[in-house]
């Protein structure tokens, strides 16, 4: 038997000599400092939550109030294997009995980070980056919000529109660029401070009503689970009111301006801008007693202010492309133009097994090849089909019947009139009415169908 000051120095030799190979070093993280709740035990609660379940045999489950998901919690003495930065780390989760007279439950929970760490140096970035990752996780499990602006302020409602990416009837691939455009966006921090630009960017939807503009602004938020501020311009006075209404939307939102050809005259202020630039520069009443120029919404969308908060979508729509001012569609102004179109094949597959739970080997050959031939030419939008598919929902057979006979209708229609203007093709507008409609259209030229610019 070792003397004890022996067995202590033999202590502190094995300890040294085996921290030449392995030295960890740990964080310990409290549920309170003692007097406060200590923030960061949340998050790492919640991080380790988004992927303990596939990692741990024995978890605890537990749901916040206003969440819209479970959150599974890692049961005491649990331990769970992650990286950081290419460095193996370690979490356990302690809950021990306290003492103390400022745990109101009589039990102190922690977690506690081991980091093999063969530098010596201690670095707290994980600590950082679970925090990050847990606000991430927090903002899509909480409800998102819509506010619209009213009395010149925002009010807001929660936002529950359930269009996904998945629900959406647009092509595959062109979904695929949207979705990786947004990803690349969500993650893309560094490289716009890398390349001194605003943490920003800019899609304008168009085409025709129906096809899908609004749903595809719902898909984006729920996408990228970022609240929607729906910009109604019609109901701000000023550029100084529109000043004042951005300023106070918060990071990671999505700004929307729906029918911005329609909103407000911005082309005629854009005039009179170049007119009068003094008097516009002073926010000087136009003739219809309202003072919002295109400038000062572009002082927005990427002029100095566009940089007071970051993280935000700029989202504008319009059923009339060629009726925008050039200054709008400028290229680097709105960084991706995308065109809604009508119903294409590709598109219609997703509608009919979204409605019908339809594949495409469920149709036979003869089906798929007639829908194939009609659809390009019945120029049909999504909303369209989805009205005939939804009231035979129930007999399915019938609801591709239908479809066909709907589209092959409409492609004759077309063809004898030449193809018709787009503010025509509602559900329910009579064959007399789309024939004047035709009629008219055609002195208007018809709708620029290239998409060549997304
Ligand atoms: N691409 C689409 N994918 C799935 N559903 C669609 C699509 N387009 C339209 N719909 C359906 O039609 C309805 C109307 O679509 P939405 O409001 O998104 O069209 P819009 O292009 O915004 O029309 P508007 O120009 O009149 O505002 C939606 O409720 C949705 O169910
Ligand atoms: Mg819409």
């Amino acid at each position: 038997v070792l003397p004890p000051e022996l067995r202590f120095a033999c202590f502190r030799f094995l300890k040294h000599a085996l921290g030449c190979y392995y030295s960890y070093c740990y964080f310990e993280i409290t549920n309170t400092d003692g007097l406060n709740t200590n923030n960061l035990y949340d998050a790492v609660q919640l991080y380790l939550s988004s992927f303990a379940s596939t990692s741990c045999s024995r978890l605890s489950l537990s749901r916040v109030c206003n969440s819209s998901s479970t959150t599974f919690v890692l049961s005491n003495n649990d331990c769970i294997a992650d990286v950081f930065g290419g460095v193996s780390v370690q979490w356990k989760h302690v809950v021990a009995q306290s003492q103390s007279q400022d745990s109101p439950w009589g039990e102190k929970r922690s977690f506690t980070l081991w980091i093999r760490n063969a530098t010596g140096t201690v670095s707290s970035t994980p600590t950082w980056t679970t925090m990050d990752k847990a606000n991430d996780i927090r903002r899509k499990n909480r409800e998102r919000l819509l506010y619209t602006n009213s009395h010149g302020g925002w009010r807001q409602v929660p936002f529950k529109h359930p269009s996904t990416f998945d629900t959406l009837a647009v092509d595959p691939e062109r979904k695929r660029d949207i979705m990786e455009d947004l990803r690349d966006f969500m993650a893309g921090k560094a490289f716009y401070q890398r390349t001194g630009r605003a943490w920003k960017r800019g899609y304008l939807l168009y085409g025709p009503p129906g096809t899908g503009k609004s749903s595809m602004i719902a898909a984006m938020a729920n996408f990228l689970g970022y609240d929607i501020y729906d910009l109604e311009l019609t109901k701000v006075h000023s550029n100084s009111d529109l000043r004042e209404l951005l300023t106070t939307t918060s990071s990671k939102s999505i700004i929307v301006i729906e029918d911005i050809d329609c909103s407000v005259k911005l082309s005629k202020r854009l005039k009179a801008e170049q007119a009068t630039p003094r008097s516009a520069a002073h926010d000087s009443k136009d003739g219809n007693n309202n003072t919002i120029t295109l400038s000062g919404l572009l002082n927005f969308t990427d002029g100095l202010w566009s940089c007071c908060g970051s993280e935000r979508i700029f989202v504008f729509t319009s059923n009339q492309i060629e009726k925008l001012d050039p200054a709008l569609l400028r290229s680097g102004r709105m960084d991706m133009h995308i065109y809604m179109s009508y119903c294409s094949y590709p598109a219609l597959k997703i509608l009919l097994r979204n409605y019908l739970e339809y594949e495409d080997k469920d149709l036979g050959k003869a089906a798929v090849s007639s829908l194939q031939e009609t659809i390009e030419r019945a120029k049909m939008t999504p909303a369209d089909i989805s009205e005939v598919l939804i009231k035979n929902r129930r007999n399915k057979e019938k609801a591709v019947s239908e479809l066909l006979m709907v589209l092959k209708a409409r492609a004759e229609r077309n063809e004898k009139y030449g193809g018709m203007r787009e503010g025509c093709e509602l559900n329910g507008v009579e064959d007399e009415e789309q024939e004047k409609c035709a009629l008219d259209g055609s002195e208007e030229g018809s709708h620029d169908d290239d998409d060549s610019c997304y």
